[in-house]
């Protein structure tokens, strides 16, 4: 009973640091702003925030960079459109697996890469939001998320485990996770990620791989929450 207790109490200290920092964010948009918003839990409680700031007058739009980032800007009243009304955005707002310390990223934990990258690449800025869980000294202490084309993903995983990592194709609930883009993640074990441009540049080759999971120099700032104050680091 006590060790269900203590467990909980880390999910909860956890997801206190993401709030804070995904809060903290939201100060940094400002009227009138194209918004790129980002995927995973850090990002809801962005969207949280951000929704009260639009119920108070603020105008924004903000381009999702998944369904499920979509449907909750929907339920907290964000206005949304897409590339159609808006090919530069002010500032994207977006998490991460792992944050190095020249601040380049893995990403993809929730199967969202591709649409981030196009989205955050369209952005004059990209602030990252975490906990302090996510900041690793080395990226690849956690599996890189590579998205590949369904036809052949077998190829295409044997070709990446020739880089030098264990490949697994990701699933949900013992189905085949399949992305926004109706596309496979192999979640790829590499012992360490010595150069992560190179790697990615390596991967982006591979014929059947359509993008990685390693944002490389495209964060301007990170805010982390680290215990019960925000840190912020600058690239
Ligand atoms: O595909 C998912 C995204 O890259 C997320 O931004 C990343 O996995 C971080 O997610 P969370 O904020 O839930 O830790």
């Amino acid at each position: 009973m006590s060790e269900q207790l203590d467990y909980t109490k880390l999910i909860e200290q956890s997801d206190y640091q993401k709030k804070m920092a995904a809060e903290k964010s939201v100060e940094l948009i400002e009227d009138g702003m194209i918004i790129g918003l980002g995927s995973g839990s850090t990002v809801y409680w962005m969207l949280k925030r951000l929704g009260e700031r639009v119920k108070e007058g603020l105008v924004v739009k903000g381009i999702p960079s998944s369904k499920r980032t979509a449907g909750w800007a929907d339920e907290f009243g964000i206005p949304l459109t897409g590339f159609h009304e808006a090919m530069q955005l002010d500032l994207a707002i977006d998490g991460a697996d792992e944050i190095d310390g020249d601040l380049n990223l893995i990403k993809g934990g929730g199967g969202s890469l591709v649409r981030e990258k196009i989205v955050n690449a369209a952005a004059n800025r990209l602030i990252i939001i975490a906990d302090k869980s996510k900041m690793v000294s080395h990226l690849g202490e956690s599996a890189l998320p590579v998205e590949v084309l369904p036809f052949g993903w077998e190829i295409t995983a044997k070709h990446i485990s020739q880089l030098g990592c264990v490949t697994t194709l990701r699933k949900k609930k013992k189905e085949v996770f399949i992305s926004d883009n109706g596309n496979y993640i192999l979640d790829c074990q590499f012992d360490h990620i010595a150069d992560p441009k190179s790697l990615h540049e390596s991967l982006k080759l591979l014929v059947g791989v359509v993008e990685t999971g390693l944002f490389i120099g495209m964060t301007e700032q990170v805010i982390i929450g680290e215990n019960e104050t925000i840190k912020i680091i600058y690239s």
